[in-house]
């Protein structure tokens, strides 16, 4: 579906997505990084939108920035409001759909169609002004459908949406890729990702640290070093342990004893043990926490195994 090679992105001496190269199959896909990372200049030059500083780059076998047909083959739904406030939602996405040279009636329909399927019917005749956030972000979904593209390109659909809105769009998203069509998906967010396909790009600095389904990833986690931090009235008694073994880098106390964070080398390793320590010595933890189990120190992590400074 999409094919990379080398891709480079500047913007003047700042750098978008840095040497990527990269093949994603038909398929679903989540695009995952911090903020910053270059999520959104990749979703730009899949779209033509931008041409790689270097590099190439095929989408269904096109180069973007050179043949516009392919837009029409790709929805896409930006991070960024578009929306008109005094034009309705059925005017708007109609005017999309005409864009992609398709005649006004079947555009209509199109429209409604896929206003419909994101549950905007009733609301589709007022001006896009009086929208909530989630109504908004469900239009945007409907204009990147509504012409029945081969690859759907979301930056961030979920943000602004609450609870039910959320369970809406992973429903949505979830059918839309069961009919085998092609969906790329970014967000900082690793859950909201996880709750629609089980395939991941990391980026990070605008470079692909792991590419994979959550499972590979997890397990390319755990042998990536990583701190955890232990709570409860007994951690002192685990310093024996933890000097025992050559997988601990560093040891550190808080000023009232009773949190110990330790440095993993081998953060399998304390997973395997760490059980049968507390048991055997019958003590009393009553945390763990993995500080650096969120996603950004994990690509912190990765990025530092990336450039060769971690094991
Ligand atoms: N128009 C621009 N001019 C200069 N630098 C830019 C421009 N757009 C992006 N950048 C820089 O390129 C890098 C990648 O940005 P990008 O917006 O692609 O990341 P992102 O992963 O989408 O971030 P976010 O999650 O915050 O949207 C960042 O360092 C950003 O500051």
């Amino acid at each position: 579906m999409i094919e990379l090679n080398h891709v480079s992105k500047m913007y003047g001496n700042v750098v978008g997505v840095n040497d990527l190269t990269l093949e994603i199959p038909t398929g679903a896909f989540g695009l995952i990084g911090p903020n910053g990372s270059g999520k959104t200049t990749l979703i730009n030059l899949l779209i033509g939108h931008f041409r790689p500083t270097l590099g190439t780059l095929r989408v269904f076998d096109c180069d973007p920035a050179s043949d516009r047909r392919l837009l029409r083959r790709i929805g896409l739904c930006p991070a960024s409001d578009v929306l008109y406030p005094n034009v309705s939602a059925i005017e708007w996405v109609t005017y999309q759909v005409r864009l992609h040279g398709i005649a006004r009636t079947e555009s209509r329909s199109l429209a409604e169609t896929a206003l419909e399927t994101v549950g905007m019917t009733d609301a589709m005749h007022r001006p896009m002004g009086t929208y909530s956030l989630g109504m908004r972000q469900r239009t945007k979904i409907a204009q990147a459908i509504a012409h029945d593209p081969d690859l759907l390109i979301l930056d961030e659909p979920y943000n602004g949406l609450d609870p039910v809105g959320r369970n809406d769009m992973t429903r949505l998203l979830k059918e839309w890729t069961d009919n085998g069509r092609g969906l790329i998906f970014a967000s900082h967010v690793l859950q909201e990702i996880e709750s629609v396909t089980s395939s991941f790009l990391l980026i990070h600095g605008g470079r692909l640290l792991a590419s994979g389904t959550a499972d590979e990833i997890e397990s390319l986690l755990a042998e990536t070093p990583q701190e955890i931090c232990l709570v409860g009235n007994d951690v002192a008694k685990l310093i024996h342990r933890f000097a025992d073994v050559d997988w601990v880098d560093a040891m550190d106390w808080n000023q009232t004893k009773d949190e110990l964070r330790v440095s993993l080398r081998e953060p399998m390793e304390f997973y395997d043990r760490i059980a049968t320590w507390i048991r055997d010595d019958r003590l009393t933890i009553s945390q763990l926490r993995t500080p650096n189990g969120n996603l950004e120190a994990v690509f912190e992590s990765l990025l530092r195994r990336h450039r060769g400074e971690a094991p």
